[in-house]
């Protein structure tokens, strides 16, 4: 499956005009139209309506209806919806009033890509996503769970991105797109983060990152542009700069402390769910004198899920040194060893590397990209009772059920939560056992 939320940029400006009969929802929040013969990616648009969609991409020639040479070779193209010919009952007034299809693309704010609909609507449109992930790709007879609601679908992001640009505007970038536009409100942040927000006086080009802790304190990070694709960023701190501020977020009892700018769950519900998932999957499954691994463990989030269900032996692996170290330090009560290492080469390194996980647990969390084959084989190598991958990609979750399904490891159960609530991003929780 083409993921049609990324490829090159959009021009909204120029493009035909075509009338759409809307049939489905596709992978990254647009929906599937055809057009004499050829698929077209509408954004906007719910299926069943009938939409009048101006073609983005690829922009054809001036003159042409249908688009230079380039564009015809495209299997598929772009759009987005700008009037609602035949509307769904399941459209509602978009969450944001400036993503509304009244105005123009490049000035709808993007984030909310399923804004526009009911939001029990949003989570079975999600669902059927999850399950043509798991039929094309997982090798099928998987069915997908319901998507589970969190119970705070308003003002839910306790992490914003704000851009300012060239002429000092500040506001989300426009969707596919990395034109600033200005709100009168941050609908998807948590109030204090919008009233931050509101109240950054005049601040030069560049990137700002707005966090609100636990302690509701809303902290924030003034970057310029161009290190959002530093790959040292990620290493931790660069010499001559400041070590980054800690903040402490809390789940259940345990308090875990992370960089401001480190990862975290962005909703606020996410984390407490996501540990209630794991242990409610892995419950009864952790031998407690096997070796455990929390793999991409962040902070040691899952960790602490493993220390709770009874885990004596437990390492987690994570590629950020300074997350590491606050693994130490948020499980200080807990025997864990914590391990800076990418996940595959802490696979194959030997006696450095995992030793008695037969019969064990390994709980799986990586980036949006998956696992990939490599990991997986090795994880399958070493035998564990129970695996649990947690997914915000269902493709990429589906790509990596289908090479363990391949090993003998098979998905048993399966949660699907609503983390991400006006977006069409899903997190999903999936237990595999031979
Ligand atoms: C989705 S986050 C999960 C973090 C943690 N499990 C949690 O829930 O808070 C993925 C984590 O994997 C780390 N990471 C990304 N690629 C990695 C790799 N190849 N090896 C180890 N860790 C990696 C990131 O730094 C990030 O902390």
């Amino acid at each position: 499956m083409t993921d049609p939320s990324t490829g090159p940029g959009t021009d909204a400006s120029a493009g035909p005009l075509l009338d759409l009969d809307v049939t489905a929802i596709a992978h990254g929040g647009v929906f599937v139209a055809r057009h004499e013969g050829r698929v077209v990616f509408v954004a906007d648009a719910i299926p069943g309506e009938r939409v009048r969609a101006r073609v983005t991409d690829p922009v054809p020639s001036t003159g042409s209806e249908t688009g230079n040479g380039a564009a015809d070779k495209r299997s598929f193209w772009r759009a987005e919806t700008v009037e609602v010919l035949d509307a769904s009952p399941h459209r509602r007034p978009h969450v944001w009033a400036e993503a509304d299809v009244s105005r123009p693309p490049e000035q709808r704010p993007g984030g909310a890509d399923l804004g526009h609909i009911e939001i029990g609507h949003q989570r079975a449109l999600k669902r059927q996503v999850l399950q043509e992930a798991l039929d094309r790709f997982a090798g099928g007879g998987i069915a997908a769970p319901e998507v589970e609601a969190t119970g705070t679908d308003e003002n839910w992001r306790t992490r914003v991105t704000l851009h300012v640009d060239a002429e000092h505007r500040i506001g989300p970038y426009a969707a596919r797109s990395h034109r600033v536009v200005p709100v009168a409100e941050h609908v998807l942040a948590r109030p204090a983060i919008d009233a931050a927000a509101r109240a950054l006086g005049d601040l030069p080009e560049g990137r700002i990152e707005l966090v609100e802790p636990a302690d509701g304190q809303v902290r924030f990070l003034v970057r310029p542009e161009s290190e959002r694709f530093s790959r040292k960023d990620r290493r931790g701190p660069r010499r001559g700069r400041p070590t980054p501020e800690t903040v402490i977020e809390r789940v259940g009892g345990r308090e875990f402390q992370l960089d401001v700018d480190g990862f975290w769950q962005i909703h606020p519900d996410a984390a407490a769910l996501l540990d209630g998932a794991v242990a409610d999957l892995l419950q009864g499954s952790v031998a407690p004198e096997a070796e455990h691994l929390d793999l991409y463990g962040g902070v040691g989030l899952f960790a602490a899920t493993l220390a709770r269900l009874g885990a004596r032996k437990i390492t987690t692996v994570e590629s950020s040194p300074r997350a590491t170290r606050h693994a130490v330090e948020n499980l200080r009560d807990v025997d864990v060893t914590a391990v800076t290492a990418r996940v595959d080469r802490y696979l194959r390194a030997g006696d450095a590397g995992p030793q008695n996980v037969a019969g064990g647990a390994v709980i799986l969390d990586p980036p949006r990209s998956g696992a990939g084959r490599a990991v997986v084989e090795d994880v399958a190598a070493l035998d564990p009772a129970a695996i649990v991958y947690v997914a915000c990609d269902p493709v990429a979750l589906a790509r990596d059920l289908a090479t363990f399904r391949g090993l003998g490891y098979e998905p048993r159960r399966m949660r699907a939560l609503d983390l991400f609530p006006h977006s069409h991003h899903l997190e999903t929780v999936a237990l595999l056992s031979r």
